[in-house]
């Protein structure tokens, strides 16, 4: 359960009066998520969710508020943040920081079929796309400097064969430079629990915490790890194919990210294995935790190592069987 800081019902009331949204009809608190405290809130004029920042510091949160408007208002399915009566997106609940934005219809999918990939592909190229002119900039802070440092943290709790994968992994990363790949706002993190559905319909986009300012192919190859294949690590490939190609409607890929799809592939596979690494060994005091499983990423991260020469952007098919190689790891 998600909620860190409880909120009473007069505070809400409290709060809310620096809205124009109405009066407080009901309040309850959400249990997924792992970051924030969140709320549902549904007053007489709408429903919105609430969210009491845990951990983002009040002078990182702006771009992350300004650029969920900036895509709602630029055709990107995702929540806008409500603005107080000062026109300012972020308020202070609590003592923490705290914003209101709309609250999107549907679920996230656990099985996504072809047509709701398609429909997250075309999503995330046109966020790459109208994301090039937000002025907004953020640095990554899950990049590479952090994967050396996290590394050095977990590799004295992991067993030979992991920490050989892992230490083989980040030198191999350090060799490949992505200085000519495009680059522009990325999500960072659009899992499956990150997209909301009414049937195939994609509602919205959430959760941008993790978005930043860095390679779009990343992006791409964060979202297909998760969304494309099954709990192996195999692509599978009519899900994978609807995905590419719904994205390439908005935006074609250069022949430089064709030819760093699979180094892409493995990196992004590589961030989650170590921040899933990172939770387990390093759990937050007093967190309830959702801890996620590193063992998948470790495996999608074998796998791409493995099919790395059948991993294609032209032909996303390719074969993805991996020979026996990745029988190695
Ligand atoms: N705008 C929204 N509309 C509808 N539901 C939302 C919206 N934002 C969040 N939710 C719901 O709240 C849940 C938690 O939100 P979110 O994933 O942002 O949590 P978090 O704790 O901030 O992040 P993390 O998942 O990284 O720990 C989501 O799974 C979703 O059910
Ligand atoms: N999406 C992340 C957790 C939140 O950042 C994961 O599945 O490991």
């Amino acid at each position: 359960m998600s909620v860190y800081t409880k909120v009473e019902h007069d505070e809400l009331e409290t709060f809310l009066r620096h809205y124009s949204l109405g009066q407080l009809v009901e309040y309850r608190g959400i249990s997924a998520g792992i970051e924030n405290t969140n709320y549902f809130v549904t007053t007489t004029q709408g429903r919105y969710v609430l969210t009491l920042f845990e951990a983002l510091s009040i002078d990182e949160l702006p771009y992350f508020l300004d650029l969920m408007a900036y895509l709602a208002e630029h055709g990107v399915p995702s929540a806008h943040p409500e603005a107080d009566d000062q026109g300012h997106y972020l308020r202070t609940l609590n003592g923490k920081p705290a914003a209101l934005v709309v609250r999107l219809e549907g679920k996230s999918v656990d099985n996504p079929n072809q047509a709701q990939c398609a429909a997250l592909g075309r999503a995330l190229g046109h966020l790459h796309v109208v994301g090039q002119s937000f002025t907004g900039y953020r640095e990554n802070q899950r990049g590479p400097h952090w994967w050396v440092e996290t590394a050095e943290q977990v590799l004295p709790r992991l067993d030979g064969e992991d920490a050989e994968l892992l230490d083989n992994e980040i030198a191999y990363q350090k060799q490949h430079r992505h200085d000519r790949l495009p680059r522009g706002v990325i999500h960072a993190d659009l899992f499956r629990d990150n997209a909301l559905f009414t049937g195939n319909k994609l509602t919205g986009i959430i959760d941008f915490y993790y978005a930043c300012n860095d390679v779009l192919l990343y992006d791409v190859a964060v979202t297909v790890n998760d969304w494309c294949c099954d709990e192996n690590g195999h692509f599978d490939a009519p899900r994978l194919e609807a995905f590419l190609e719904a994205y390439r409607q908005e935006r074609e890929f250069t022949d430089a990210e064709q030819e760093a799809w699979p180094v892409m592939l493995r990196a992004a596979a590589l961030r989650f294995w170590l921040s899933r690494l990172y939770d387990m060994h390093f759990p937050r005091a007093g967190e309830i935790t959702h801890t996620k499983d590193p063992r998948v990423f470790r495996r999608i991260l074998a796998r791409r190592i493995a099919s790395r020469d059948s991993l294609s952007l032209a032909h996303p098919a390719g074969r993805d069987d991996g020979g026996t190689r990745d029988e190695a790891y």
